[in-house]
């Protein structure tokens, strides 16, 4: 069967990671005949400089045509001062937006090799795994009005507006459910029911839903307190669900229990299962260029990719023993490296990973 893969590297690091994975992708395609046609296309700032927009036509094209997408990052400072609706950022949410891409999965899982290298004591994060559900085309990223208005005072006044309809709330608190009854029946609803109403009404909705589910184990939490109870004791999560806003702060919180934020990969699904997967970092531009950024995010985001849109278990379950492997052997890129390993740069952190896979497969 032949599936179609667009490769999307964006901007800063996201070329870096990108063609890790795609040696890695392209090493399973050969050697497991995944029948996979692999293509590219520009988002982001790339896209601004060639094309004059983050998602050009030809790029949301190929994306709809195709049957998953891998993204790198978008953005950086050479973009930073342009009008908001042209910025490489809104390459991203366009797509997530026209592809319908509503429900992201963002799991935290610490290797046991990467104990030391959170910032938190090992025995707060060891075992750790995590789910972060995070709505992602509605709630406040995409909420109308916005903007910035001029009173008639002269102050200027920026605003944006936080919605969700029923809809949107049953259809992610569907995916949080059931991906809750698949792991460990428990699931953390998190709002901020005490000040704002259109999360009384998602508090409301995740209540109903919970009847659909008698298995699953709903509760409830404030965002601030989810944030400080997530560095605290983040052991007693199972699945998190919560709104686009909540859900981007979250999950960088929750990255750093992994040890790095180049470890988090993602899955963004539509309806159907079609999906974009990306690692939940951004395209750092601080490193961007010195052949040092971690490339596992990016790598397990393939693993996810497979599992989730392309029903190759086997292949995701080998990428994933490749990384632990590799994390095995010592080799550490920067953002994860601790005494008594060995530092790699972001291509042999790649090679390593296919060294490791070659022997799997
Ligand atoms: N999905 C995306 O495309 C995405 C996500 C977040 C931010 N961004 C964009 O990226 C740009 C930079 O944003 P930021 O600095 O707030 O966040 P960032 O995630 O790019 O970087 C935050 C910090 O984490 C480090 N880091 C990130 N990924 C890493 C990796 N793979 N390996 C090692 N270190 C890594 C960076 O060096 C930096 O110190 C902005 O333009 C932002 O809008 C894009
Ligand atoms: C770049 C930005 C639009 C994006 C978001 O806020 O969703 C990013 O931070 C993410 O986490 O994927
Ligand atoms: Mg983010």
């Amino acid at each position: 069967m032949n599936r179609n893969i667009l490769l999307l590297p964006g901007d800063g690091i996201g070329p870096e990671i990108v063609s890790e994975a795609e040696k890695v992708l392209r090493l399973l395609n050969d050697s497991l005949s995944l029948g996979l046609t692999i293509d590219h296309a520009l988002v982001g700032g790339s896209a601004i400089d060639e094309h004059g927009v983050p998602l050009p036509d030809v790029t949301l094209d190929k994306a709809k045509a195709s049957d998953a997408i891998l993204l790198g990052a978008v953005g950086g400072p050479k973009w930073d001062d342009l009008d908001m609706a042209i910025r490489p950022e809104k390459g991203l949410l366009g797509l997530r937006s026209n592809l319908e891409l509503f429900g992201n999965l963002r799991p935290a899982i610490l290797y046991p090799q990467l104990a030391d290298a959170s910032t938190l004591k090992p025995e707060v994060v060891s075992g750790l795994d995590i789910l972060i559900v995070r709505e992602l085309t509605g709630g406040i990223y995409f909420g109308q009005p916005r903007g910035v208005r001029v009173l008639e005072n002269g102050d200027r006044e920026g605003y944006n507006t936080y919605v969700y309809n029923e809809t949107e709330i049953k259809r992610i608190g569907r995916v949080a459910f059931e991906a809750a009854q698949k792991r460990g029946g428990k699931l953390c609803s998190v709002d901020k029911a005490n000040v704002l109403e259109v999360t009384v009404l998602w508090r409301e909705i995740m209540d109903e839903l919970a009847k659909e589910y008698p298995g699953v184990e709903l509760s409830h939490m404030y965002v601030d307190n989810a944030a400080m109870q997530l560095v605290r004791a983040p052991k007693q999560f199972d699945v998190v669900v919560t709104g686009n806003m909540f859900g981007d702060i979250l999950s960088d919180a929750a990255a750093m229990l992994t040890g790095s934020i180049g470890m988090l990969p993602s899955a963004s699904l539509d309806e159907r299962g079609k999906g974009m997967y990306e690692p939940c970092h951004g395209s750092a531009p601080d490193i961007a260029g010195q052949g040092i950024a971690n490339p596992l995010a990016t790598i397990l985001s393939v693993a996810m990719m497979l599992r989730y849109s392309l029903a190759e278990n086997k292949a995701a379950d080998l990428i994933e023993q490749a990384v632990s492997d590799v994390l095995d052997q010592g080799f550490r890129t920067a953002d994860i490296y601790s005494e008594g390993t060995t530092k790699v740069s972001t291509v042999d952190m790649g090679d390593a990973v296919i060294s490791a896979l070659s022997k799997l497969v």
